[in-house]
C-alpha cells in the first residue's frame, strides 16, 4: 500500500517546501487539479526536477482529448496521470495508448460516477493502471465519504490497482486501511496539520504496518 501526498492549495515554492518536510514518508506527490490550474504543468515539471526519487502524479482530471493531454503531461514529467471514468471509452484508451508510449501510468479518478460497479468493471477492462473511488472537496463539505465505494471496486476491479482519495485523515486511515487499497492518497490530512512530518511518519507508519 503506497501513500499519496496531494498538494491542491499552494503554490510552486509552497509545494517544494511541504514536499521537503515530508518526502520520508510518501511515495507519490500529487500536483492538484488548483495547482495545474494556477501554475500550469511547470509545476509538474519543477517539482519532478526538485524530487527525482518521488513519483509525481498530474491530477488533470481528463474528460477529453486524452492522448495530447497525456502527451503534454508525459512530457513535463509527470510519472501519473489522472483521467475521469465519467468520461468516454474512447478518452480512456487514448489516454492509457498515449501513456504506454511514454512509460507512464493512468489513474482514472471516479469522481461523480453514479453507476460505479458497471463503470469501474468497463474502466478496469481498458487496461488503466489505477482506479480509485474519490469524495471531492464540495461533497466532503456535505459530510461524505468514499469509504464504501472503495469495498465496493475491491469486489469488481480485477487488474488495475485501487485507490481512495478525499478527506482522508489520520483518525479515519485505519478504516481505509481495512480495505486494503494500493494506494491511499491525502492532501489537508497531511497538508493542513501544525506538524506535517509527523503526521505524514504516523501515516506511513500505520500504512507499513499492514
Ligand atoms: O483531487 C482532489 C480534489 O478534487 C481537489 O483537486 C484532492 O487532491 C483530493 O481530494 C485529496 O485531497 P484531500 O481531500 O484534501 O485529502
Amino acid at each position: 500500500m503506497k501513500l499519496q501526498l496531494a498538494l491542491d492549495l499552494v503554490n510552486i515554492p509552497e509545494a517544494k517546501e511541504v514536499v521537503k518536510e515530508v518526502q520520508a514518508y510518501i511515495d507519490i506527490v500529487e500536483i492538484g487539479t488548483p495547482v495545474v490550474i494556477n501554475e500550469g504543468l511547470r509545476a509538474v515539471k519543477e517539482i519532478k526536477e526538485a524530487f527525482p526519487n518521488l513519483d509525481v502524479l498530474a491530477d488533470l482530471k481528463i474528460m477529453d482529448a486524452g492522448a495530447y493531454e497525456v502527451m503534454k503531461a508525459s512530457e513535463a514529467g509527470a510519472d501519473i496521470i489522472t483521467v475521469l471514468g465519467a468520461t468516454d471509452d474512447s478518452t480512456i484508451r487514448g489516454a492509457v495508448e498515449e501513456a504506454r508510449k511514454h512509460g507512464k501510468k493512468i489513474l482514472v479518478d471516479m469522481i461523480n460516477v453514479k453507476n460505479l460497479e458497471e463503470r469501474a468493471r468497463e474502466v478496469d477492462a481498458l487496461g488503466v493502471d489505477y482506479i480509485c473511488v474519490h469524495t471531492g472537496y464540495d461533497l466532503q463539505a456535505e459530510g461524505e465519504n468514499s469509504f464504501e465505494q472503495l469495498r465496493v471496486i475491491k469486489k469488481v476491479v480485477k487488474n488495475a490497482k485501487t485507490a481512495i482519495a478525499g478527506g482522508i485523515k489520520l483518525a479515519t486511515l485505519p478504516e481505509v486501511i481495512e480495505a486494503s487499497p494500493d494506494l491511499v492518497i491525502v492532501g489537508g490530512g497531511i497538508t493542513g496539520q501544525a506538524d506535517k512530518s509527523a503526521a505524514a511518519a504516523e501515516m506511513k507508519r500505520l500504512i507499513s504496518a499492514r
